[in-house]
């Protein structure tokens, strides 16, 4: 895209005029790269969507955001997701691939809307970039594959989508396949997503003969030409219905807008008092305009959910989508955001996601809930307590950006300039800005805190959760340990699920991801984004250690360097506590006595010499978990440094930990399998071999749901494995639980395994 790049090359400024005759002038050059110089200004907030696309993997995201994007005007050819060159799938993984890793915002009109639309990914490893993106969006579209209705991913997407209240339509994509079924897709929508379809459209044809819709609103049909490869579909025909159409669909359409009125009377009372006393006589002559807005209510009321259904790939029904969009979804001022009232006109904006442009440094993404956002002005980080300055405020389009002079409530803005901003961060003005609206929460009693803490007034960002696969990374050569150091750096920063550290025995860095496929997907940034070849070590699973037994100890260090004489003597109590939990932490105190007596300088050398020992376990180095450590004396003779008193602690928490009898404490996943009763025995068997239990099996339709929970050391490769016991008919999620205590045998294996001995 050109024209984006022409912008920002220019060096445009943050200045109308000169903006507006940068426009005249590049428009007139570049007629065709831009057909909508509305994406320039600041649209109405009610004409603003913020939308996500959601689904199951491979039911069409991507191919129904490229006829979107191609639609509007975007862009001017047909992006096709089997040849690898669409617009929102920019990194080149994802184009090898053929899947969406990182949810890319592209913004575009439609018919006087703004569109800001975030292509979700469809993993269940990248299920953080969806939640990520849920946080953002007024509304989504979830597409399915008509074929296959409600599939796993999408039930795992859906109930991230209600968690937030986010409402939503829904697209039965791939109507063109001979499998499609609508009344099957419909009943599913009604059984395992628990919502109400309220179908807005009948399909007309089927499979290949599939050529268009019905809209039941209008009673109008819309037809595209059959042949999709010599037709783009953006010309299409609307007639309304007459008499001389075929009877039997004329029957069906009638049978389904009744439907149609009563179940949008059933969820809607507005619409049922109009029928009951303007259209009692007839139902049916309620106008289209009447029953849209009816539907627009039930839909953010999230009472029910529109339903259309198209075919992305042969470039039909993707138009009627987008009116939905516009029609159905809530604009921002529509939805509830508790903190906006607080800050009122000023600005409060959402860090959501981060991505690292070579040339530009850090590119933040940011959703303004209030005030302005403008470029060259300093903006406050109310999470890192920090003031930044942002450069250039640009509007996200994949990976080209157009720069504007400001940005208005509701929108997405990509920002540049933002270095210390990482993902989940709140953006104000000011920091008086939040502490005014921390005032104002603190009147309403919307917070319990402190009297004016800002820490009241942040928005809630996204859980990240621990890692629980790591492996070693090495560069090809030392000299290359720079450059991965800061590729490593760039890439945690987007992606805060992506935790780096050292080891301090080896000196290697270890790299702790959340799948086998998130690992590899950074491996493969590394090689392609920095140019660095690394080698990765073999994938392991992130173990934590604890202890059995109360123990007490002494030790002693006593040690002369150069001329000085350092001696400390040190006693602690270790003891176990709540060690299982995921996020069971270790602590400790001093005694009453030693609390009053210690200066601030020694305190700190015994807590540092405590935190190191935490993060290496005696039986295999991996952090300690549930520990409770009380120092009960700490005898320190003059002359001595704080460092010796910590090199002491972590001596004597040695000790202590080895006296205590070491437990290594393992990642346990709950499972969930859904998969064909047929296959339900070899699943089972499977799981047996895997040391895994089974909690509970449902039904659901025709398929039977396995709750469990499994070692995650037994999980590598699981996909593999299920898709050839079943043949390919399950699909699974898998989740960090707990961690539990292994048993003896086992562990006695690891630790053979570990110290090479296996
Ligand atoms: N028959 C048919 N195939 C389609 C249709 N839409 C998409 N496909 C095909 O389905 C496959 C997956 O499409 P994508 O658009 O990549 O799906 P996605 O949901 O974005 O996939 P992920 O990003 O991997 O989650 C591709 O081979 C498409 O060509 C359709 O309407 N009909």
């Amino acid at each position: 895209m050109i024209w984006g790049r022409y912008l920002l090359t220019a060096g445009l400024q943050s200045c109308r005029c000169r903006l507006g005759c940068h426009i005249r002038r590049q428009y007139s050059f570049l007629p065709d790269d831009i057909k909508s110089l509305r994406a320039l200004v600041n649209p109405d907030i009610s004409k603003i969507r913020n939308i996500g696309i959601m689904a199951h993997i491979d039911a069409g995201k991507t191919t129904t955001t490229e006829r979107m994007l191609y639609y509007s005007g975007y862009t001017r050819a047909l992006g096709d997701v089997d040849d690898g060159d669409t617009v929102t799938d920019f990194l080149a993984q994802e184009r090898e691939r053929g899947i969406t890793i990182q949810s890319a915002a592209v913004t575009f009109d439609w018919k006087s809307h703004r569109i800001n639309l975030i292509d979700t990914p469809g993993h269940v490893d990248f299920t953080l970039e969806v939640e990520r993106a849920l946080r953002v969006l007024d509304g989504a579209v979830a597409v399915f594959d008509a074929s296959a209705g409600v599939e796993a991913q999408t039930l795992t997407v859906w109930r991230q989508a209600e968690k937030h209240h986010v409402p939503c339509v829904c697209f039965l994509n791939k109507m063109d396949k001979p499998a499609a079924n609508l009344e099957f897709s419909i009943d599913s929508i009604r059984q395992k997503l628990k919502a109400n379809p309220v179908l807005l459209q009948i399909p007309i044809g089927s499979g290949k003969n599939f050529t268009g819709v019905i809209d039941l609103i209008t009673n109008q049909k819309l037809i595209w030409k059959p042949k999709s490869t010599e037709d783009d579909g953006r010309v299409f025909k609307i007639h309304n219905l007459d008499p001389s159409d075929d009877a039997e669909l004329l029957q069906t359409v009638s049978e389904a807008r009744t439907a149609l009125i009563e179940m949008v009377a059933d969820l809607d009372d507005e619409f049922a008092e109009l029928l009951l006393t303007d259209f009692s006589e007839n139902f049916d002559a309620v106008n289209s305009i009447k029953l849209q807005e009816a539907v627009r209510r039930v839909t953010l009321a999230r009472k029910g959910v529109p339903v259309l259904c198209g075919s992305s790939l042969r470039n039909k029904g993707v138009q009627p989508l987008l009116d939905a969009i516009t029609a159905y979804l809530p604009a921002p001022n529509e939805r509830h955001h508790d903190l906006v009232r607080w800050y009122k006109e000023d600005l409060c904006a959402l860090a959501f996601k981060v991505m690292h442009d070579k040339q530009r440094g850090p590119l933040v993404f940011l959703r303004i809930y209030s005030g302005t956002l403008k470029p060259q002005t300093a903006v406050h980080n109310i999470n890192r307590n920090s003031t930044e300055r942002m450069s250039r405020l640009l509007v996200p389009f994949a990976d080209q950006h157009v720069e504007i002079p400001s940005l208005t409530a509701g929108n997405i803005a990509l920002t540049v300039g933002l270095k210390q901003t990482v993902t989940g961060d709140t953006i104000v003005s000011s920091k008086a800005s939040a502490a005014a609206a921390a005032r104002r929460a603190h009147n309403e009693g919307g917070t319990k805190k402190r009297h004016g803490d800002p820490a009241n007034v942040v928005l809630s960002g996204v859980e990240i959760p621990d890692p629980v696969f790591f492996c070693t990374i090495e560069p090809p050569t030392m000299a290359k340990q720079a450059d991965l150091e800061n590729a490593l750096n760039c890439l945690q920063r987007e992606d805060p699920s992506l935790k780096v550290r050292v080891d301090p025995d080896s000196g290697q860095t270890i790299l702790c991801g959340m799948g086998e496929l998130h690992i590899e997907i950074v491996h493969d940034r590394i090689r392609r984004e920095y140019g660095i070849e690394t080698h990765l070590g073999p994938l392991q699973v992130a173990y934590r250690e604890t202890i059995l037994h109360e123990v007490s100890t002494t030790d002693t260090l006593d040690r002369t360097v150069g001329e000085r004489r350092h001696v400390v003597t040190v006693k602690l109590a270790v003891r176990p506590v709540d060690i299982t939990s995921a996020g069971a932490s270790c602590e400790f105190a001093f005694t009453e006595e030693l609390e009053g007596h210690l200066s601030p300088e020694i305190k700190e050398a015994v807590q540092n010499g405590m935190h190191s020992s935490y993060l290496q376990g005696p039986l295999l180095g991996y952090p300690l978990q549930g520990i409770s450590t009380l120092v009960q004396g700490v005898a320190i003779e003059p002359g001595t440094s704080p460092a010796m008193v910590s090199a002491c602690v972590s001596r004597c928490m040695l000790k202590a930990l080895r006296l205590a009898g070491g437990q290594v404490l393992e990642p346990v996943m709950s499972l969930e399998v859904t998969v064909g009763e047929e296959h339900l025995g070899a699943v089972l068997g499977d799981l047996a071999q895997r040391r895994g239990t089974v909690r509970d099996i449902q039904s659901r339709q025709d398929d039977k749901v396995l709750l469990g929970t499994v070692p995650l050391a037994e999980m590598m490769g699981y996909s593999t494995a299920l898709r050839t016991v079943t043949s390919g008919n399950a699909t699974f999620s898998l989740e960090l639980d707990t961690y539990e205590a292994m048993n003896i045998q086992d562990q006695n294996t690891l630790l053979k395994r570990m110290g090479g001995l296996l």
